[in-house]
């Protein structure tokens, strides 16, 4: 099923930042959000997945579809790495998490409270959630901060397999992950606020 985007106006703190804006995310297909810092890429991928309303347009095929990864990372820090896994897996009615230890390389981290993993570690773990999610639409927010070079090319390499399974991904990121993927630039969409008109024609 396909995530279509159509004529989408967005808001941030009630200040409008994009307009205009259609895609159509096929099974199969990486779109690779990009656009300065503060045009609104987050507040666009925020609306996709249904945490805040566009202020218009339609967003058509999300619905019980989308796995969502935030800039916060999802976890449970009194939980150990397996015990987020498995919480994650039983709140999506996924089974095993075999795959999303292995594909992040958290065996050796399985018991460690999350809490008190590294920057990156905890990314990992967030990353992994994904995969017990069972969800095709992967609408992900600059996943690869924190990871070192190694954390970002498994990361490419789910994200590849994940499509190669009938998945999608859409992805806010300012860095290339070697991904076959279209780019939605953002920019030029960028709707500003309107100036405050307090000149006083009495003045004159
Ligand atoms: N909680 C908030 N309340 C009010 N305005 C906000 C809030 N969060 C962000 N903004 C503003 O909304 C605009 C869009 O922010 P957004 O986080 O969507 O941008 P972004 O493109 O994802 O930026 P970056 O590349 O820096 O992550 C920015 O001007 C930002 O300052």
């Amino acid at each position: 099923m396909t995530l279509t985007v159509t004529d989408l106006a967005i808001a941030r703190g009630g200040v409008p930042v994009l307009e205009g804006l259609g895609f159509a995310l096929e099974p199969g297909q990486a779109l690779v959000v990009r656009g300065p810092n503060g045009i609104g890429k987050t507040t666009l991928l925020r609306a996709i997945a249904g945490l805040q309303p566009p202020l218009s347009g339609r967003i058509e095929g999300a619905e019980d579809r989308i796995a969502y990864a935030g800039h916060s990372d999802g976890i449970k820090p009194t939980l150990s790495v397996t015990e987020n896994l498995t919480f994650w897996a039983a709140v999506f009615g996924a089974r095993g998490i075999e795959g999303a230890l292995d594909a992040y390389d958290l065996h050796e981290l399985a018991d460690r409270h999350a809490g008190n993993l590294s920057a990156g570690q905890k990314r990992r773990l967030g990353l992994a959630r994904l995969l017990v999610t069972g969800r095709p639409v992967w609408v992900l927010d600059e996943p690869t901060v924190s990871l070192d070079k190694e954390a970002v090319g498994k990361f490419a390499d789910a994200v590849r397999a994940h499509l190669g399974q009938g998945g999608s991904a859409l992805i806010a990121t300012h860095i290339d992950l070697g991904l076959d993927a279209t780019t939605l630039e953002v920019g030029p969409f960028r709707a500003l606020p309107k100036p405050v008109d307090d000149f006083d024609g009495d003045f004159l």
